[in-house]
């Protein structure tokens, strides 16, 4: 189906809990945007734990902010990958945003280095994301790693016969293109009731869920870091248009350099890529708003719904 090109209806969303740092991971990727160029807003899905001079610094920062109840999956022993996944279901509320027609999900620790915009033209009725890597200790209790296979390098260990079929495409939950609908909103909720929880929470559920709509998109829109040191022949640094710094240590706003891989080259120019946005106060939105018209190109800004400015493109002439 051809994407609705009505560019009010589009906009970029990430999620937010807690009253802690990854306020700074939101931060930085409203900022990120901006310095791409980028003409859509940044909606801020925000649980009610995020206090209000939190919400108030994404405001200020040009983002919509929009507060959301928490998802839990149903009661469970499961031990998650990592114990705070749990709140990552809270994730699956995105899809009720149905003001909008068309939306990219990106994870607060994500950074945007170039203009993703043409991902909204992608046709409708998939749900597009990249595929993620099963070589992390983070994946130790699944039976890929156990026999070493992963889908970023199918012939490097043959999925067994006797295992049934290889795993279907499995895609990195932290950056999605996708379309909000109630009734796929209540279809969600309503399965998480009944799907036992599994190690990567949401992640696995939504690979569950979309699986017969799942198209891959490659890797520059989405680098899982892991994948620097687990598959570098996949990556093209400078090609990257989006870093995701989900390595244990990688974070940029709490970066060490202590953890295994985190004294590389690579990680520390991306962890300096990041902290040059953060800190780049003409990237502030209060400022960006003052430059000279033709750097943001011709922009109308209008009064949302949440009393925020922001800005959208004008119609293309085309
Ligand atoms: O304390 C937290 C933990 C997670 N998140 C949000 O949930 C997303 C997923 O968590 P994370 O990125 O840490 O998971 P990873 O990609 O590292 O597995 C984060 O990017 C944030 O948007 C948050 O806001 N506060
Ligand atoms: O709640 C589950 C999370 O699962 C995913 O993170 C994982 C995954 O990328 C593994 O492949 C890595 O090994 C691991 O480090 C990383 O944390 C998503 O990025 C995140 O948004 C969220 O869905
Ligand atoms: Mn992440």
């Amino acid at each position: 189906m051809s994407p609705t090109n009505d560019t009010t209806k589009r906009a970029y969303v990430t999620f937010l809990a807690g009253n802690g740092d990854y306020v700074k991971g939101v931060v930085g990727l409203a900022k990120g945007l901006r310095k791409a160029e980028s003409v859509y807003p940044l909606v801020v899905a925000v649980l009610p734990d995020v206090p209000e001079e939190h919400r108030e610094i994404l405001r200020s920062q040009g983002c919509v902010v929009r507060e959301i109840e928490p998802v839990y999956p149903p009661e469970n022993q499961t031990q998650f990958a990592m114990a705070y996944y749990v709140i990552n279901y809270s994730k699956l509320r995105i899809w009720e945003f149905v003001e909008y027609a068309k939306m990219i999900y990106l994870d607060g620790d994500i950074q945007v280095l170039d203009n993703i915009d043409h991902l909204f033209d992608l046709p409708d009725g998939y749900f597009y994301a990249v595929m993620d890597c099963f070589c992390e200790k983070t994946w130790s209790s699944s039976p890929q790693y156990k026999i070493g296979y992963c889908q970023q390098r199918p012939e490097k260990v043959q999925w067994p016969v006797e295992m049934g079929s290889p795993p279907p495409l499995y895609f990195n939950a932290g950056m999605f293109v996708y379309e909000p609908d109630l009734l796929t909103y209540h279809h969600l909720l309503e399965t998480l009731q009944v799907t036992p929880p599994t190690s990567f929470a949401e992640q696995d559920f939504l690979n569950m869920f979309f699986r017969e709509i799942y198209k891959p998109i490659p890797p520059v829109y989405n680098l899982v870091l892991a994948m620097l040191w687990r598959h570098p022949e996949n990556v093209d640094l400078d090609k990257v248009k989006v870093v995701h710094y989900c390595a244990a240590g990688a974070k940029p706003w709490r970066y060490t350099g202590k953890e295994e891989n985190m004294q590389r080259d690579d990680i520390k120019l991306l962890v300096k890529k990041w902290w040059d946005i953060y800190e780049d106060e003409s990237l502030d939105y209060k400022n960006a708003m003052q430059g000279e018209p033709g750097k943001l190109g011709s922009l109308i800004s209008t009064l949302n719904e949440d009393g925020v400015f922001h800005q959208r493109s004008a119609p293309s002439a085309a």
